[in-house]
């Protein structure tokens, strides 16, 4: 007997136990496919993207409309929908907004009964045992008695009538329906990808990242601007700049003060002293915004300058030390005029717009002044030993990966670096060359060494982590260059231009999505490549390819709907296929509740599945097959 039968033996010791476990896992393969939710590019939204996750991408009004359609108005199926996305909330207006005792009871005992009734529903997908799991501990008896009982049966029908009227009697309705609202949401979607990209430029990252760790079933493929701040959190003073400039850009600087208690004290008495207000560096949201006080924001563009400037500074360093990495180009302070004040790039001179250099010694540019040196090392030191980021991050790491292969599926934020011909573009180090499937371990095997050692501050791994920000290989970035220094400082539109790598046009086509797939040892006929990272602009499609290839950047960012014209896109894949879905752009959660606005604008199904789905096409389905298996070669053995 081998050695993992040894273990399954031990583990079903009677031949009874072996028959019990075949059969249960027989049932489990012949259970619908669960549903699979994609979201992408969230950048700090964080009240978008929980009202997307409550709502399902739409799945829960849908489950609602076709169950109980016939029988509610489309008002009420709103309302119902939005007392399951936001049970607190909506069952404190009920009560506020309903006069009479005797009307609110009704609504009480209407409302379980629904709950009940879209809860079987929902739960029909699952062994007993996951929807159990599913419920809040304290009702799971109640649940299960109203769950699992006929009501056709006239005594039945009496049974539950009575659990029905004590529920509302014994004052347990608003946290009985409260549970059931999360179960059913729990329920609606099995498993949450995330296709990177849910740091920087919107306000409440760090919500986000609770939200995704009390979440049940999850996977994270980092975006360039997740790695920005795993590189930090790795010792990459460079990464940290980086990301401080972004909050500053964005007036976002309570992110590192408020959410994760980061002093910004002595960067801030610094900038004043050193600094002026430029129009360039205001941040960028709240040019209409009455909120922020004119000292304030003044002190924000400050920072801004000084951050950037430091970031240049460290950039140059970082160019010196590994000229492997070929990012000479970039950092451009040292072809700088500082008598003429222009700046040669490319051979060509231009004059510069802003100029904010005072700290910048014409001989050594990229050298830091006593202050900034300081100033980096004490941010870096709190930045490495927040505990809440910390914990954040670690979860980041821990569910997160360059790129995920799932159930058939391929996913990753950014790009696979090519040529113009498909072939995949080699990252070469110490003598050995890295393309396709294998950049991407590459990438990741050396991020993930930068965060093991974040005492190691000047390693190649840490640096990498900058190098996934912007360098031309990086499978997160996909651009030539990051041209920073001249979209602030130079006004020729040329200088600030960006080329995409080839594969943004190559992805167009089915082809070259069949070779992403094969590169990946995915079945091509039967797959699909899923990305975030790029918005899809006005007049652009978000299915490419002969729909092998879907690019779903959520649009969260509401720095850029203008240029998409809406919210975003999501995706749903169920038991009949997948679907696109698009959204409208989210306004506030007050709004969701009291006037019930739902933010999605259409569903749109990219395949559909000629037979229904289940358990036994997914991956998990594989291993369960290969369970089987052993399970029925130990039967055999207890036969001998
Ligand atoms: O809109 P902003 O804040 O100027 O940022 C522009 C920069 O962001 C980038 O687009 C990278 O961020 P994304 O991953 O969100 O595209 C850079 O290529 C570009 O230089
Ligand atoms: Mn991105």
């Amino acid at each position: 007997m081998s050695y993992t039968q040894e273990l399954l033996r031990e583990k079903f010791p009677s031949k009874q136990d072996v028959i019990t476990e075949i059969t249960n896992l027989e049932a489990i393969l012949n259970l619908p496919k669960a549903t699979e939710h994609f979201v992408s590019d969230l950048h700090g939204e964080y009240n978008a993207f929980d009202h997307i996750l409550r709502n399902g991408s739409g799945n829960i009004k849908q489950k609602i409309v076709e169950n109980l359609g016939g029988r509610l108005t489309p008002k009420n199926i709103q309302e119902f929908a939005t007392l399951i996305y936001y049970p607190e909330d909506k069952i404190t207006f009920q009560k506020e907004n309903t006069k009479d005792q005797d009307d609110l009871e009704q609504w009480y005992l209407n409302t379980i009964a629904r709950l009940i009734e879209l809860l079987k529903i929902t739960a029909t997908k699952y062994t007993r045992s996951k929807v159990r799991k599913a419920m809040d501990p304290n009702f799971v008896y109640i649940t299960e008695e109203l769950l699992y009982n006929d009501q056709q049966e006239p005594d039945k029908r009496n049974y539950y009538n009575k659990i029905l009227r004590n529920l509302v009697e014994l004052q347990q309705a608003d946290k009985f329906i409260i549970a059931t609202c999360y179960t059913i949401q729990r329920l609606v979607v099995d498993h949450l990808h995330v296709i990177g990209d849910i740091y920087d430029r919107g306000p409440l990252p760090d919500k986000i990242m609770e939200t995704l760790m009390a979440y049940h079933s999850l996977d994270i493929q980092w975006g360039n601007h997740d790695v920005l701040w795993l590189g930090a959190a790795s010792g990459s003073a460079l990464c940290l700049m980086n990301l401080l400039r972004i909050c500053a850009r964005y007036n976002n600087l309570s992110i590192i003060e408020d959410a994760y208690g980061i002093n910004l004290r002595h960067l801030s008495m610094f900038a004043e002293k050193n600094y002026h207000d430029i129009p360039a560096f205001r941040p960028k949201t709240v040019e209409d915004a009455s909120f922020i006080l004119p000292d304030e924001k003044k002190q924000i563009t400050q920072i801004h300058q000084a951050v950037t400037v430091i970031q240049f500074k460290l950039e140059g360093q970082l160019c010196q030390r590994r000229p492997e990495l070929e990012l000479q180009k970039l950092p451009l302070l040292d072809k700088i005029d500082w008598v003429k004040k222009e700046v040669t790039i490319e051979g060509k001179k231009y004059s510069l717009i802003n100029t904010c250099f005072g700290t910048v010694d014409p001989k050594n540019p990229y050298e830091l002044n006593a202050e900034e040196l300081e100033i980096t090392r004490s941010l870096l030191y709190s930045f490495m030993h927040a505990t809440k980021l910390r914990k954040h991050l670690d979860f980041m790491m821990d569910k997160g990966s360059m790129y995920k292969c799932y159930n058939g599926n391929l996913l990753f934020h950014g790009c696979i670096p090519v040529e113009k011909d498909g072939e995949f573009q080699s990252f070469a180090y110490q003598g050995k060359k890295y393309a396709g499937r294998t950049l991407l371990d590459f990438c990741e095997k050396e991020l993930r060494t930068a965060y093991a050692h974040p005492e190691v501050t000047d390693d190649f791994a840490t640096d990498m982590t900058w190098y996934l920000w912007q360098g031309p290989l990086s499978p997160l970035f996909g651009k030539h260059a990051m041209t920073t220094f001249a979209r602030y400082f130079v006004a020729a539109p040329e200088t600030h231009t960006e080329r995409k790598n080839a594969y943004f046009a190559l992805r167009k086509e089915e082809w070259f999505c069949r070779k992403l797939m094969s590169e990946f040892s995915l079945d091509p006929e039967t797959g699909y490549v899923i990305n975030g990272h790029t918005p899809v602009k006005k007049g652009q499609q978000p299915i490419l390819a002969n729909k092998k290839m879907i690019v779903i950047d959520g649009g969260y960012s509401k720095a850029y709907q203008p240029t998409t014209g809406i919210g975003g896109y999501t995706l749903l894949y169920n038991s009949y296929g997948l679907q696109l879905v698009t959204h409208h752009p989210f306004t506030t959660r007050e709004d969701a509740i009291k006037n019930g606005r739902d933010i999605i604008s259409t569903k749109r199904v990219v395949n559909q599945e000629i037979k229904r789905q289940t358990v036994a096409d997914t991956d998990i389905g594989k291993q369960i097959k290969e369970n089987l298996q052993l399970l029925r070669e130990l039967l055999g053995e207890y036969d001998k």
